[in-house]
Formats: C-alpha cells, structure tokens, sequence
C-alpha cells in the first residue's frame, strides 16, 4: 500500500462538497458568541474550546437520536437574521480554507423561526451570507432547503426551495430521525418537486436499511442518497471475493445513483464501526457513484480534507482516487451541467494534475 496522502497536501486540491449541514458546522467562538448576543443561556459551558469537546464527544453516542440532540444548540444560537448571516459567511469561509471550490449546503428553515422570523427571512439572510463569505474566495456555494421529517412542513418547504431555485437554492432534502418516519410520508413534496423539474437529495440508510433507500428512490425519486451506507446490506461478497449485488444495490450502481457518504459521522451514530470496515471501501471498488462528504464538521470535530485524509490511511487511497471522488461529486451536484463541466475542465482536473505533477 502506497503512504497515504499528507492532509497538507489534501487541502490543496480543490473539492467539491455536497452533504453538510449549515447547523452543524458552527464555530465554536461563534456559537459562545451568538449565544450571549442573543441571550441563548442553555450552552452546556461558554469556553470554546470545552465546547468544540463537547459536541464532538455528545455526538459519539452511537445513536442518531441522540446525536440529532446536540443541534438544539446550534439552532438555538441561529434565530435571527445577524446570526444567519454570520454563520453562512463563516461557513464558507471555513469550506474555501479547506479547499473546496463548490460546496451545497443545507438547513431546514423551519427550525430558525422560533423567534419570529418568517421562512423568506431565513433563506434570504442565509443566502446573503453564503454571498459574503464566498466572494473573491474561489468558491461557489449552493443551498439545500431541508425539511424535518418528523414534521410536516415539507411541501411549504419544497415550494420555497422551487420559489428560490434561481437565487441561492440549489436544491431540497428530508433529513432528522429516520426511523418511524419513511420518505413516503412526505410523497407529495417530491411528487411537487419532479413536476417543477427541481432536484432534490433523500436522507436514507443511514439508520434505517434498504426499504428506506427503495422508498427515496423507486417512490419519492430521489436523485441521490444522503448516506445510503446500507445498500451493503443489499451486497453479499464470496469466500473467494466475488460480490453479488441484489437488485436494488444493482439498480442504485447501474442507474449511477450518487451516494453523498460521510464516513466520520457514521461511526458516531453507529451506522459503521470504523474507517477500514466502512463501507465506502468496498463501494468504491464496486463502481458505485461514491462522494465524500462531512455531514456536520462541528460534530464530528472535522473537515472534507480530513475525511480525505482518513480514508487514504484505511484504503491506501491516492490522487487519482481522490479525483475520482472529486469528479463523481462535481457530476452529482445540482447545478447546470455546463457549469459543472467548466469546474471540471478548468478547475479540478488541472488542481489534481498540480499535484500528482509534485508528487
Ligand atoms: O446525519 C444526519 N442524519 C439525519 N439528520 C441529520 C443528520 N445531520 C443533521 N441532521 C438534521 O438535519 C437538520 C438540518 O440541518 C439538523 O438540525 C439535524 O436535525
Ligand atoms: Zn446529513
């Protein structure tokens, strides 16, 4: 197995990003700050770095449940427009440090109007800060309006997410416990969405198996997964190596079905139990349109180039992997393919080629 790339190195080369959540990326001095501007007083302690601790450690649980609590906080901190604002600059400031050039990321706007913004509010400061904070920084960020899906707020959603697509708003997702909450429930928000020609991502088989990936996709339509790690259930591999995809897991390759994977945050929430066993390894050698992503930096305490970095040490992974995964995120993105293809022609694949040159 050849070194694995240097995390140094991985900042350099420009990524692409498409599962991270706006709430679960905060910086932790923000978080003690905002909390104190907006008189938030339920933070389990104002030191920064004991709380940049206490995320990463509150999140470890093994539980989704459980690891969707420590959001309170974040959300808490996150209700009126300054705050909004902020934190979407400082996000992509953060992503652009780390080196990602296009990035989509989500926030479900129902959750920031508990002190009486409306929704409109909400997106708006939110794409004013995405504004800010990635101008004249070599990246482009997109939106994804989320709905929660123990909720049922998902068409409303789903209408802003249309209302806003030419504006800052790339696309729509479901996301919150999956459990006892099916994407069908939400069958008309998507059924909305494929008549207005919009594009929308599902978390599913995350922390709940193949009928919640069957039901995003030959249901809802989903045009990719967040997550999907559980269509390994749907994947038997032999003695002698050979792997036998079921018809869903065959469906999901051969359709090119992108996987938004985030391997971190799974051993958090027990959907996987380590970095050399994730399933990304075999998927990847599989063929599966596979994407890395971070789901929640705070949370998981870290960034893309990280997971990156992760994954070259368990799979001895290179340059050419790691612009594979580029390419396949920049393929899945929602965003006009001309455009797509101008990040990957003249953005990505001259960035790797730099450093494969150096290496
Ligand atoms: O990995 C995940 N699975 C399911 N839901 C999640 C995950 N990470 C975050 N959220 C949920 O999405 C909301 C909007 O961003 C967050 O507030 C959190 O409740
Ligand atoms: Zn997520």
């Amino acid at each position: 197995m050849s070194q694995p790339l240097a995390l140094e190195e991985i900042r350099q080369a420009p990524k692409v990003l498409l599962h991270d959540h706006l709430d679960g990326g905060l910086r932790p001095e923000t978080i003690v700050d905002l909390a104190r501007e907006t008189g938030y007083d339920r933070l389990p302690t104002t030191d920064p770095d004991a709380l940049r601790t206490w995320f990463r450690e509150a999140s470890d649980s093994g539980s989704l449940e459980r690891y969707l609590e420590t959001f309170d906080h974040t959300v808490g901190v996150m209700q009126t427009r300054e705050s909004l604002v902020r934190v979407a600059a400082e996000c992509a400031e953060d992503l652009a440090a780390d080196g990602v050039v296009y990035a989509e990321v989500r926030y479900a706007p129902e959750q920031h109007t508990q002190t009486g913004l409306s929704l409109e509010e909400v997106i708006e400061a939110v794409i004013e800060g995405f504004e800010t904070g990635s101008r004249g920084r070599g990246i482009k960020v997109g939106t994804l309006l989320t709905a929660m899906r123990h909720q049922a707020r998902s068409r409303e959603i789903a209408e802003l997410a249309v209302r806003y697509r030419d504006v800052g708003v790339a696309g729509f997702d479901i996301a919150g416990a999956e459990a006892g909450y099916p994407p069908t429930r939400h069958l008309d928000a998507f059924e909305y969405l494929q008549r207005e020609n919009s594009h929308f991502t599902i978390h599913a088989g995350e922390a709940f198996g193949l009928p919640s990936i069957w039901q995003a996709i030959q249901w809802c339509g989903a045009d990719r997964l967040g997550h999907g790690v559980r269509i390994i259930d749907d994947i038997t591999v032999a003695g002698d190596g050979q792997a036998k995809l079921g018809r869903l897991a065959a469906y999901v390759r051969d359709k090119r079905i992108p996987l938004e994977m985030c391997p971190t945050s799974n051993l958090q929430t027990g959907a996987a139990t380590s970095i050399a066993e994730h399933p990304i390894g075999l998927l990847r050698a599989l063929n599966f349109r596979v994407t890395v992503n971070t789901d929640n930096r705070l949370m998981s305490g870290t960034s893309l180039s990280e997971e990156f970095a992760k994954l070259s040490e368990a799979f001895g992974y290179g340059w050419d992997d790691l612009q594979w995964f580029t390419i396949n995120a920049m393929k899945s993105a929602f965003l006009q393919f001309d455009e797509r293809l101008a990040l990957i022609n003249g953005v990505i694949k001259p960035g790797f080629a730099r450093l494969k040159w150096k290496a």
